[in-house]
């Protein structure tokens, strides 16, 4: 049998916090130390790792204590991060390990690397890029975590950064599309779990690439690998890349 680990759950009573608990409770080598919401002060020292699925604020606020402290890991699936929040991140990395991504499923993260495979090889001239998204109308951040990383997947491709090549949201008199563009467009309808779609468009023919998440607890399962993964590691900033090996050093 496995060693036990101790995880806290951050964000415990939200949709992903209860998905996390759920998937920890599958486990045999789990013990859950700790939950806690907006206000609450957690015992981080009960715990090895902590998931964190919250808001953007909490999820920097917690990073910078646990990097304070020398501990524990973390887990981050929030998403809506300000480029100011990122480097916040980055710099608590450097004390602490902490896994962090916008999508934990399986999915998405092959998704990520055929879309940069499909963007390095279809001339930026004549394809066009634009990336859908659709989830619940209960989130309040677009484009989505998943959508980003999708489109910071497809500049890579065309070696670029993307917020060099992002365009802003379609809306009014637009003028013609400028070639080379990565465009953003989202849907917020009922209950969608979460559906991304990648569109290479040119004058010919189309080519999407697709992901649909049928149950919450796909993230959650994957979150708890990702946790599971990073208790050990040394500082850094990890994505789901690594934790599935699909990044080589
Ligand atoms: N990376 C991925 O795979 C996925 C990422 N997400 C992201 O995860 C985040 C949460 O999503 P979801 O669960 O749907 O949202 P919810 O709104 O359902 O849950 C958020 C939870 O965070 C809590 N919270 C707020 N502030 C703090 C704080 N300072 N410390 C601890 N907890 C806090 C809230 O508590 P209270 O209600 O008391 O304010 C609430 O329980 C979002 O950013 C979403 O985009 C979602 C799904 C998958
Ligand atoms: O808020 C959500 O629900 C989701 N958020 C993530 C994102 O912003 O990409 C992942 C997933 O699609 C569900």
């Amino acid at each position: 049998m496995s060693e036990l680990f101790h995880v806290g759950i951050s964000g415990a009573r939200g949709r992903m916090g209860r998905a996390v608990d759920q998937a920890l409770d599958a486990r045999d080598d789990v013990v859950v130390a700790v939950r806690f919401d907006w206000g609450e002060t957690p015992d981080l020292s009960l715990c090895d790792v902590v998931i964190d699925f919250s808001t953007a604020e909490a999820s920097v606020a917690l990073a910078k204590t646990c990097a304070e402290r020398g501990g524990p890991a973390l887990v981050i699936g929030s998403t809506g991060l300000s480029p100011e929040q990122d480097a916040a991140l980055m710099a608590a990395a450097e004390k602490i390990a902490i896994v962090r991504s916008g999508n934990f499923s399986l999915g998405v993260n092959i998704l990520i690397g055929l879309v940069e495979h499909a963007a390095q090889r279809l001339e930026a001239r004549e394809w066009d890029i634009e990336i859908i998204e659709a989830h619940h109308r209960l989130k309040v951040d677009a484009p989505s975590g998943t959508a980003l990383m999708l489109g910071e997947a497809a500049a890579a491709g065309r070696g670029a950064d993307l917020a060099d090549v992002r365009t802003s949201p379609y809306d009014g008199i637009t003028g013609q599309r400028e070639a080379g563009k990565i465009g953003f467009a989202t849907i917020r309808a009922g209950g969608i779990i979460g559906d991304h779609t990648v569109m290479f468009g040119s004058k010919d023919e189309i080519l999407t690439l697709s992901h649909s998440a049928i149950d919450r607890s796909l993230f959650a399962k994957g979150a708890v690998a990702a946790a599971a993964w990073v208790r050990t590691r040394r500082p850094g900033l990890y994505d789901m890349q690594d934790v599935l090996g699909f990044r080589q050093a």
